[in-house]
Formats: C-alpha cells, structure tokens, sequence
C-alpha cells in the first residue's frame, strides 16, 4: 500500500483528524500519527478552536474558528483545506472514519459503498449528536478524496462479545430480535486502552478492569481479559453517566410524562435529553467541564457533584459485573485532565480498595495510587485516531 491513511473522529463537540503513514502492520503496537488536527468547543456558545501538532507535539497550526467554521461541517472544511495546504500532494491511499452507531448489522470494521451508507443513515435517529456528523464527514471525505476507500470504524463493534445477559433489556424478546439492544460506544477509545495498558500492565491488563471515558460523551466499560463484559452506555449515546448535555440514565416513564402530560414532540423530547441536560441541564451555566469548575455559581459545583456521584456509583455496578475489579484507568477529556475530579471520584471509591496517591494524581504520573492500594487507578490518554488507523489499514489488507 501506498500513501497515508486520514482518519476522521466526530465527536459530539469536536473533530479530529491525523494523517498515519499507511507502512506498518498495525498489529503490534498502536500507529503514531505523522501529524493530528482537532477542532474543539464546537457547539452554541463555546469557544471554537482549531489546533494542528506534529508527532513531536509542536503546534503547526493554531487559531480560532469564527461563525460559520465553529461547525462539525465548517471546522471539516478548514482542516481539509489546512490539509491540502500541507500535503504537498502526499497521496491519500485510504480515509479511515469513526462511526459511532453500527447497529445490530456492523460488528467490524467495513469498506463504506452506497448500501453501507443507506445502512447507517438509517442510524441517525439513535444517535442524533453523532452519527449526522459521522456520515457528513464521510460524504465531505468522499467528495475531496475521489475514488479513495473510505473505512467504517464503529464504536459499537467493541462491545459485540459482551454476554448476552448484559446485551439485553428486559423486554419482549421481538423487540431484542428487532435491534432495540444494548449496543455500547466509546469502543474506538476502550480498545485504544486495553492497547496501552497492556504495554505498560501486561499483567494487569489481563484482568478485571473498569475504563472511565470521561469526555463531553461519557461512558464506563467493564474489560476482563481485554474484552468488553458491560458498559454504561446502552442502545443509544445517552443511557450511563450524566454527561455534557446528556441526562445519562433516565427513569422510561419520565418520557411518557413529558409527551402526554406536557405536550412536547418526540423531537423536543430528543432535543431535552440530549442537548439541554446533563451538565448544561443541572447547572444552567455550561456543559463544559472547565468552565464549571471555574464557576461560582452553587449550581455549577451541584452538577460536577451529580457526574462524580454517577461515575462512582457505575463504578460499583460494573465492579458487581466483573464480580471484583483490580484496575480503574480514566481517560477522554476530563479523565485526563481534570486532577480534581479523579482525586474526588477516587476517594469515594476507597471501600472499593482503591487509595488515592494525591500526589502522584496531579503530577501528571500514569498511575494514580499508592504501592499498597489493593485495586490500581490509572490514567491513559486515549487514541481513537491510532485505533480508526490501525483497522483501516487492516481492511484494506483484508481487501487485497
Ligand atoms: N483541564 C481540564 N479539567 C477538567 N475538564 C477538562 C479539562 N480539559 C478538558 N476538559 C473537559 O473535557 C470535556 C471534553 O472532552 P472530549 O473527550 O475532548 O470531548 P468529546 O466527547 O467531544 O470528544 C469538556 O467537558 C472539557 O471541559
Ligand atoms: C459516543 C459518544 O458519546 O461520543 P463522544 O464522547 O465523542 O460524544
Ligand atoms: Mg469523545
């Protein structure tokens, strides 16, 4: 194979992209990238910003997007066009891209053709925050890159092996048949984990591990023996842990409720659950995390309560999952950067086994607690893009 491998991740309030070199076999270790852009803070009233490094780290490109840019759609076209400035016309033998929803029919990695395509637009409504922005960026990718395979990556596929028991809601079989399933996302980034861990806890990661992603999307996964046994996300992005705008898990009947009683459209209820709530919902201030922490507001600190006290909580769940847990690594967005809220979250999780090193968590150290402590508390910085990279490459091989 010739050319590098692009690789696109939408999230629900930013775009990555990272250019790979396709050489390698991408089954040892996880792929460097040769450089990676994202544009974040996407989203009403955050402050938009696109951000090229190079594999070193070293910014290449740093600047704010402005009106129509701080878009998923807007941010795409300013990487693509930073992109085309830079390549010199390096050519692009393959664009790997995260989906987030592969439904009941996509449990790998897949080339995307027409009818994959009809396929996973027919996802949308379950996952209205991403899977828009995913197929988007698989059209705009298609559009720039003519006659370039295009990669499905799912974040779903991960979570394929889990038992069956924790697959399924307790409701009329047909209805299991039919897809309405717990499915499961963040798989991009646990497998990105279960990589890493395993390079530096070899034998660890071979045992019962809960990951926290902890980013505006928020999900937990149970991993035994590097393999997905349960997770707080279910059939759709919102079910689990209270997240940016996200209400996480949420009593059926309060649905009900809002339709019958208060008169709201299924499309207000969709806006309510996955907009307006979570973080934003509680504290009335903001849904991001940094911002939160520098309020004032009495409401704001209520809501960093609300999502520590879910994390902790889940953590107990999925523990009870694994019947014992002897590891916790954090990562996404907040896992990584926010010390404060780890140390919190930690301590809670003492009668669990776990004694917090504060130190050592605010110094920037992989592991987060002391020698002694029964159960080990980590944390990792995920890599959707070296994973998108690495099955990319492998379809393509696959392919011939
Ligand atoms: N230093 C920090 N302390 C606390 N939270 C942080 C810090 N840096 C970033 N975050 C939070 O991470 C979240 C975004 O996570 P990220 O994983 O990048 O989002 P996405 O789910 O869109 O990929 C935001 O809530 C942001 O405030
Ligand atoms: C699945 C999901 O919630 O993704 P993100 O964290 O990118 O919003
Ligand atoms: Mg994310």
């Amino acid at each position: 194979m010739t050319g590098s491998l692009l690789t696109l991740n939408a999230g629900s309030s930013s775009i990555k992209v990272a250019l790979f070199d396709a050489a390698g076999d991408g089954d040892a270790a996880l792929p460097a990238a040769r450089w990676s852009g994202q544009a974040d803070g996407l989203g009403a009233g955050l402050k938009a910003r696109l951000r090229v490094r190079d594999a070193d780290g070293q910014a290449l490109h740093d600047a704010p997007l402005e009106g129509a840019q701080a878009s998923h759609q807007g941010a795409l076209a300013a990487l693509l066009d930073w992109h085309a400035k830079q390549s010199g016309g390096g050519r692009i033998a393959a664009v790997g891209h995260r989906i987030v929803h592969g439904g009941a029919d996509f449990v790998a990695s897949v080339r995307i053709d027409a009818g994959v395509l009809d396929a996973l637009a027919k996802l949308e409504p379950l996952a209205p925050l991403h899977q828009p922005h995913n197929l988007a960026g698989v059209r705009a990718a298609m559009a720039a890159f003519d006659g370039v395979p295009q990669v499905a990556c799912f974040d779903t596929a991960f979570h394929a092996v889990q038992p069956e028991v924790n697959r399924r809601f307790a409701l009329p079989r047909a209805l299991h048949d039919a897809g309405v399933r717990r499915y499961g996302f963040h798989g991009l980034s646990y497998e990105s984990i279960v990589a890493q861990f395993a390079r530096i806890a070899p034998e660890l990661a071979q045992r019962r591990v809960i990951v926290a992603h902890l980013g505006n999307g928020a999900s937990m996964c149970a991993i035994a023996q590097g393999r997905s046994v349960a997770t707080t996300m279910t059939f759709s992005p919102l079910d689990g842990l209270t997240m940016g705008t996200r209400c996480g898990q949420l009593d059926a009947a309060v649905v009900l409720y809002l339709m019958r009683s208060r008169g709201m459209s299924a499309d207000e209820v969709e806006a309510l659950l996955f907009r307006q709530s979570g973080l934003l919902g509680i504290s009335g201030v903001s849904s991001d995390m940094r911002v939160l922490e520098a309020s004032a507001e009495p409401a704001a600190a209520e809501a960093i309560g609300h999502f520590a006290e879910q994390v902790v909580r889940h953590m107990g769940s999925l523990a009870a999952a694994l019947r014992g847990v002897d590891a916790i690594v954090f990562t996404g967005g907040i896992g990584e950067n926010g010390a404060a809220l780890r140390e919190r979250i930690l301590e809670d999780c003492e009668w669990l086994g776990v004694n917090v090193d504060a130190a050592a968590n605010r110094s920037g150290a992989a592991r987060l607690t002391t020698a002694e402590s029964p159960v080990s508390a980590w944390v990792l910085r995920t890599d959707e893009e070296a994973v998108i990279a690495r099955h990319t490459a492998r379809v393509l091989r696959a392919a011939g």
